[in-house]
């Protein structure tokens, strides 16, 4: 069966590029023989790149493009980052492989300070995550949040600019396009919550394709599975389909899974936070009933209200 090429589809943006080609590498390493290609593609997210990604239908939008390739047989595998795969996936495809996770934490990224807390009063930070936002705010309700889309480098290129003080980004991004020197804070879990699946790349394929099911086995690491199977069955449970103000986290320490989470309302000032820990076997009941936990607590009354202020217009 080593005949065939492998063809990942994938987006076209440097950080999409290096996941790809590190799955290609990864699965040429472990199948001697193998090939693989890289089938890129613009989505429509990489299109509408100027408009508020919570108003034109959320995160999967960079998704669904790769999925029709899947679909129409131009591809055999979608690479993703874990962060910016929906809770659902269409009939006949699924997530098959989630590689080893990479630092998940969010990156504090400024010219002239050191951490979030050496910020002067007003300071302009640019995010357009509601989740980054809320954290910060609730921690320095005196900042501007100030919207910001785009690529990483283009990211880094508006701070540059000067258009804001600081940015966050994820730490996985950056370490992966070897921008780390540009770190300046690795923003504890304690101040900011990461996403869920943040820092983790996950493999997508059609279900029926048993061959490419076997090959994509080796490359599933079993630790960052369990954690991101718990920050997922979380989100899904409070029905965080796209932008949302929540932060899930998972680590193991030993056996022992410890998943924390939290909904917020963007401006920060609300903030239901909880946690769990139990056997990495029951990873999903854990998300489970932390999701229901925090939604009799509060969260779906913050949610409701966001969803309500991010309806398309
Ligand atoms: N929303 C875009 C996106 N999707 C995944 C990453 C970073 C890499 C990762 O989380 O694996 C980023 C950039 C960022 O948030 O800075």
């Amino acid at each position: 069966m080593l005949d065939k090429i492998l063809r990942i589809a994938t987006r076209q943006s440097p950080l999409a590029l290096w996941q790809a080609r590190y799955v290609q590498q990864g699965l040429m390493a472990c199948h001697p023989g193998l090939q693989v290609e890289l089938v890129p593609m613009v989505t429509r997210g990489d299109v509408l790149l100027d408009s508020p990604l919570s108003k034109v239908g959320g995160k999967g939008l960079f998704v669904k493009e790769l999925e029709l390739a899947l679909f129409e047989d131009r591809a055999d595998i979608a690479v993703h980052s874990m962060k910016d795969v929906p809770v659902a996936f269409p009939e006949g495809l699924g997530l098959v492989a989630i590689c080893e996770r990479e630092d998940p934490h969010d990156a504090f990224v400024s010219p002239h300070y050191d951490d979030i807390d050496a910020l002067p009063q007003g300071a302009i930070v640019g995010t357009s995550s509601l989740r980054r936002q809320c954290q910060l705010s609730a921690r320095r309700p005196d900042l501007v949040i100030r919207s910001l889309r785009g690529n990483v480098g283009t990211r880094l290129s508006k701070l540059d600019a000067g258009e804001y003080d600081a940015i966050i980004l994820a730490v996985a991004g950056l370490k992966r396009l070897e921008l780390d020197s540009r770190i300046r804070q690795i923003i504890p879990a304690e101040i900011s919550l990461p996403a869920v699946g943040q820092g983790a790349v996950g493999i997508e394929c059609r279900l029926d394709d048993d061959n490419t099911r076997r090959l994509l086995r080796a490359l599933n690491h079993d630790d960052t599975e369990v954690r991101v199977r718990a920050e997922r069955a979380m989100n899904i449970r409070l029905e965080g389909g796209c932008q949302v103000p929540i932060g899930s986290y998972a680590v193991l320490q030993g056996n022992e899974l410890w998943l924390r989470a939290l909904v917020g309302s963007p401006d920060g000032r609300e903030m239901v936070y909880g946690e769990r820990r139990g056997p990495r076997e029951q990873a999903e009941q854990m998300g489970i009933s932390l999701a229901d936990e925090l939604l009799a607590r509060g969260a779906r009354a913050i949610l409701a209200e966001v969803y309500q202020q991010s309806k398309p217009e």
